[in-house]
């Protein structure tokens, strides 16, 4: 349980800074990429070469993954020779973390050289174009939470991290997205690729179907109960974001239908189209310092 002391300090420059220097006592990889991995793609990490992996209980001030289908543990290695770093396992809202706490890790990274972050999550298909299984390039999103003042930014700001008011209207590299699209191409993906906006809420429900229609018709194309705070807290801290949905199940819009919602198939997913978007990422990731400009 947090005390009032522990909420004040989370995610403040001096919890980050002890746990990037716990870890930059424990590895020798300084890592440039930061990958984040969904509901049941975790899978991502073990493309890693050369792993050193920490679980999250052993490292100081990391929440733990209470969530199926997130490990719990960070990876440090080489993908394609590139030094990364690859949390198998995130946070969201639902498990009932203060939200600073759910984004630490992007500070943490920030501190250790980080410069660009892809995020992966599994996500509801509100978009009725999208077939489970798609890969959607998130361009941009809506922060449902962000509404009522529920931000990982709130609170005194420490301009060591960033500014006050950070923009948002660029919070998806355009450069990196273009990136994907042409990695996609190549690969023989474009079939099961869509690019749109991602909603997040709080969860851990579903969405019920007026949910579902309100959310459609407001410009979202998927939902999820993640991602959005730890792209507000990598942007305010100057790193490069991209993130990709598998659209894991499509959002029920329709009073006479018998699909319901759940993690299982969530999960399911994700093992079925594991393989293309391990390959997807560590492409991209190699291409990242000859294509499109992208600094390494
Ligand atoms: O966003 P990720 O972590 O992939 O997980 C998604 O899958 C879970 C629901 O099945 C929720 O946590 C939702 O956010
Ligand atoms: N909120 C929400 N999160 C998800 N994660 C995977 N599928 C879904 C969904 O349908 N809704």
């Amino acid at each position: 349980m947090l005390s009032m002391s522990d909420f004040a300090s989370c995610g403040s420059y001096e919890e980050c800074s002890a746990t990037a220097d716990w870890l930059r006592a424990h590895t020798q990889v300084r890592p440039r990429v930061g990958i984040v991995c969904g509901s049941g793609l975790g899978g991502l990490a073990e493309m890693l070469k050369d792993p050193q992996v920490f679980k999250y209980s052993d490292i100081p001030n990391f929440p733990r993954s209470t969530v199926h289908g997130h490990a719990g543990q960070l990876v440090f290695g080489t993908l394609k020779g590139k030094p990364c770093v690859c949390m198998q396992g995130r946070f969201h809202l639902y498990e009932g973390y203060p939200i600073q706490k759910i984004t630490l890790p992007m500070r943490v990274f920030k501190l250790m050289g980080v410069e660009t972050m892809i995020m992966t999550n599994a996500a509801g298909g509100l978009n009725q174009d999208y077939k489970v299984g798609d890969v959607m390039i998130i361009k941009d999103h809506i922060n449902m939470p962000g509404f009522a003042g529920i931000s990982p930014l709130a609170g005194p700001n420490d301009d060591r991290f960033g500014v006050r008011f950070p923009c948002m209207s660029d919070a998806y590299d355009r450069e990196l997205r273009q990136l994907a699209h042409d990695v996609a191409a190549e690969l023989g993906y474009s079939d099961f690729l869509q690019e749109g906006v991602y909603c997040v809420l709080g969860g851990p429900s579903f969405e019920t179907i007026a949910e579902c229609r309100m959310l459609h018709s407001l410009g979202a194309d998927a939902v999820g109960m993640s991602t959005v705070h730890e792209v507000i807290v990598a942007r305010h801290a100057g790193m490069r974001c991209f993130a990709l949905s598998l659209i894991s199940n499509r959002a029920v819009m329709d009073y006479d239908s018998q699909e319901k919602a759940n993690h299982e198939e969530v999960l399911e997913t994700g093992r079925l189209r594991a393989q293309q978007l391990e390959k997807m990422v560590s492409t991209i990731v190699a291409r990242l310092d000859s294509d499109n400009n992208n600094s390494f």
